[in-house]
């Protein structure tokens, strides 16, 4: 099968849990009654994203609610299920911001802990450690379907070439990132990003957000999207809770990787990193 449907819901993330699942419940309804294949839920969909909401929210993984709710989904509905992100307590009384990934079926397919965690400080506008509280993933995260081999990250991996880099050398041809940008990044690099994703490595890039909740200690940006193999934007939402659907045609991806050749033309021999970079100065840098 060459094409299928994706749909992306921009949930709007209350600080009832309860609440948070069901709406999911109806959006994953309603999304597969519309035909998507893949249904996709936003970064901590069912808690509000903050440090200090990640402990209290926390939930075992696949062994608690929220994991047997996506099961059930999933297997109900007929659709592969990437289930956004949730609060992840892991063992040794570590938390991680966890995507799990559910088959047609209801089974485990993976689950993707956050890689880069989101610490940064821009003065007089956010600053965030998710740090204070998480620790990171260790591995990067793949999964197949009977229409491509998809990489799943979680928002701020978004930012990261490399990984995405592994994942078309992986044969991925669509990469799924479950985001919260916020009201500083969002409106500057959240759609340059996934272009830049796409079109680097060619393939189809899906990021999906909870819709924007002014009131809510953090205020994401919204505008899940998803961008073609061009680095076309091949639909967007606005910043309300909504589902917005991308039809992904896989014939098409190949006729761009052929017309634009970049895997047989990359030039391994120059710029392949062949000793761990250090510093920048360092005299023993070899690239
Ligand atoms: N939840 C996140 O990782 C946010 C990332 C973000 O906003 C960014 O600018 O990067």
């Amino acid at each position: 099968m060459t094409s299928f449907r994706l749909a992306m819901i921009q949930l709007a993330v209350t600080a009832s849990k309860a609440d948070n699942l069901k709406n999911a419940f109806l959006k994953i309804k309603e999304a597969a009654n519309a035909g998507a294949q893949i249904v996709a839920l936003p970064e901590c969909f069912n808690s509000p994203y903050g440090v200090d909401y990640f402990p209290e929210y926390a939930e075992p993984v696949p062994n608690g609610e929220t994991s047997r709710r996506l099961s059930e989904w999933s297997r109900e509905n007929k659709v592969y299920l990437v289930g956004g992100s949730i609060p992840e307590s892991g063992e040794n009384g570590k938390l991680y911001n966890t995507c799990t990934i559910w088959s047609p079926n209801g089974d485990l397919l993976g689950s993707h802990r956050k890689v880069h965690l989101f610490d940064i400080d821009i003065p007089g506008k956010i600053s965030f450690q998710e740090s204070k509280v998480l620790s990171s993933g260790q591995h990067l995260t793949t999964f197949d379907t009977e229409f491509c081999r998809i990489g799943v990250g979680i928002c701020y991996d978004l930012r990261f070439a490399e990984m995405a880099q592994l994942y078309r050398e992986k044969g991925c041809q669509l990469l799924i990132y479950p985001g919260a940008f916020n009201m500083t990044t969002g409106p500057a690099h959240w759609k340059l990003l996934q272009q830049a994703r796409a079109i680097d490595n060619q393939l189809y890039v899906a990021s999906v957000s909870p819709a924007r909740v002014e009131q809510a200690p953090y205020v994401a940006w919204g505008h899940s999207l998803a961008v073609n193999p061009w680095g076309k934007i091949i639909t967007e939402a606005e910043e309300t809770e909504t589902i917005v659907y991308a039809d992904i045609d896989l014939k098409y991806l190949q006729e761009i990787r052929e017309q634009i050749p970049l895997t047989k033309q990359r030039r391994r021999d120059m710029y392949e990193i062949k000793e761990p970079i250090i510093t920048a100065a360092a005299p023993s840098v070899v690239i």
